[in-house]
């Protein structure tokens, strides 16, 4: 569904992605891993057209995504879920999903029920403003705010990060449900290993700004592990 292929980026003059090569296969979900600083944000700004990569090649079913615009990639079918969540903290929790409903392409204008069933604490608190939500009510509302755009592909960076344990749990529950049971592929970037065994079927390693290994969670080994995961 997304291929990148020999992609590299720079900050400046700094060289941050390496000829990069990810496939995240339709249906499945896929978690990049590494440690800190590797580029894995990087890598999902540049899939999300937040910053720009030099050269390489990004395909999106088959469509070529370096010449489609920041706006347009939400309009093609992928969600984003940016790291720290990025609500609007003084928007109510309805405003903040109601705010990407005029990009959708099927004039669909209002919320989509389905957003409320996964997320029933969302619709108890319509009227609260973001800002007084817990950190795992926000990102309830990240990743609600994302559904509300119908996305065929969605992007999480580190949803669990700075949220409680039993409210970890229940986010991976939702995301195996989107993907398993809804149908969406998943990327998204995870620290901790159990949740990405938890819910990835694929992982794919960067360290240094390079892929370095790839392939089936269960391949996922304590070799590759002490090489590239633990701190
Ligand atoms: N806006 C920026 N300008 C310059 N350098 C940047 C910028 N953003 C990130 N970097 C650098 O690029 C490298 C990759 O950062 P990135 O945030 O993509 O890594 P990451 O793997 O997502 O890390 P983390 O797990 O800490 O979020 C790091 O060395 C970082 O300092």
């Amino acid at each position: 569904m997304l291929k990148v292929e020999q992609l590299n980026q720079y900050y400046g003059e700094s060289h941050t992605l390496w000829d990069l090569d990810m496939h995240v296969p339709e249906g499945q979900c896929t978690v990049l891993m590494g440690r800190n600083g590797v580029g894995k944000t990087t890598l999902l700004q540049c899939i999300m057209g937040l910053i720009k990569a030099r050269d390489g090649v990004m395909q999106y079913q088959r469509q070529n995504l370096l010449g489609v615009d920041a706006e347009k990639r939400a309009n093609l079918g992928i969600g984003y879920v940016p790291q720290g969540r990025q609500i609007f903290p003084l928007l109510t929790v309805e405003e903040n999903l109601l705010i990407g409903l005029p990009a959708r392409r099927d004039k669909v204008r209002s919320i989509p029920p389905f957003i409320f069933e996964l997320f029933p604490v969302l619709k108890e608190m319509l009227g609260r403003r973001g800002g007084d939500l817990s950190g795992g009510q926000q990102q309830q509302l990240a990743i609600g705010r994302a559904l509300v755009l119908d996305p065929k592909l969605l992007i999480l960076d580190e949803p669990t990060e700075g949220i409680q344990p039993n409210i970890v749990a229940e986010i991976g529950d939702i995301i195996r449900k989107l993907n398993k049971d809804i149908g969406l592929t998943v990327l998204l970037v995870e620290q901790k290993l159990p949740f990405a065994r938890k819910v990835g079927d694929r992982f794919c390693i960067l360290d240094r700004g390079r892929r370095v290994a790839e392939g089936e969670m269960h391949r996922l080994d304590d070799g590759l592990i002490q090489r590239y995961l633990t701190v």
